[in-house]
């Protein structure tokens, strides 16, 4: 456990979503300086929704956020300025090569290299022909690179093979351990858990379990069962 102070950010009975329908309700969630907090649940259960809102991309409808110690809606690029990251879809230019993906970024090339040194025989490669993984290490490269106070991440491993999660996960914990605070909703359960402090398990909207990833290994096959009535295998 890394806890070294108070939230970067807080959600405090907080709800949100589209229209007059809270997609999710009640939320008591925070993530503090040096831990990677794991957000799981199925499809739909409002996971993206969270993020959203914790980002000030979206207006809470009820409750509110602690941004900093600070209640109030400020717009993402406000909080991004102030230290928010967040990483969602792949947003890679596809045109670009790598170098200047990481140029428009602002990000000095040393520094990402220094995160994913294996990016470094792509630099001119065009991010359209970069592989996924590749492409989610330069994704991910540009967002650490700024050294954010907090890493909101939306499935970052999303179809990736299972030894580029393991590393797009170790970057995580290893920025985690030098202070960010990180909130990842992750399919891979089990991965996740390996670099977690901490756990929330979102059902329909709610936080239906928390605690710690050893507190939660008894209900693993619990959570990845809810997982898997929203995925039936063909
Ligand atoms: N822009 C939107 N407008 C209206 N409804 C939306 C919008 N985005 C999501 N929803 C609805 O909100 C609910 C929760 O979606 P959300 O994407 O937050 O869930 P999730 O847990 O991230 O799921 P997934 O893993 O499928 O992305 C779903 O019923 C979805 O249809």
């Amino acid at each position: 456990m890394h806890d070294t102070g108070q939230p970067l950010i807080e959600a405090r009975a907080l709800s949100a979503g589209y229209g007059a329908r809270p997609v999710v309700s009640d939320l008591d969630i925070e993530v503090r300086p040096g831990e990677v907090v794991a957000l799981l649940g199925p499809n739909g259960a409002g996971k993206t929704t969270t993020l959203r809102v914790l980002s000030g991309d979206l207006t809470p409808m009820g409750g509110e956020v602690l941004w900093l110690g600070t209640s109030g809606h400020a717009p993402l690029h406000r909080r991004a300025r102030e230290g928010l990251a967040y990483v969602g879809e792949r947003a890679v230019f596809s045109r670009l090569d790598t170098a200047d993906n990481l140029r428009v970024g602002r990000v000095r090339a040393e520094r990402a290299l220094a995160l994913f040194p294996e990016l470094e025989k792509r630099m001119k490669t065009g991010g359209g022909m970069l592989s996924g993984g590749e492409q989610q290490m330069l994704s991910l490269a540009r967002a650490l690179s700024r050294d954010p106070k907090l890493l909101l991440a939306d499935e970052l491993s999303l179809g990736l093979a299972p030894l580029v999660v393991d590393r797009l996960l170790r970057a995580v914990r290893e920025a985690a351990d030098q202070g960010l605070g990180a909130l990842l909703v992750e399919q891979h359960v089990r991965k996740v858990l390996d670099i977690a402090d901490r756990v929330y398990v979102l059902s329909r909207g709610r936080v239906t379990m928390t605690g710690t990833p050893k507190e939660l290994r008894g209900q693993l096959d619990a959570i990845e069962s809810s997982y898997l009535a929203n995925h039936p295998t063909p």
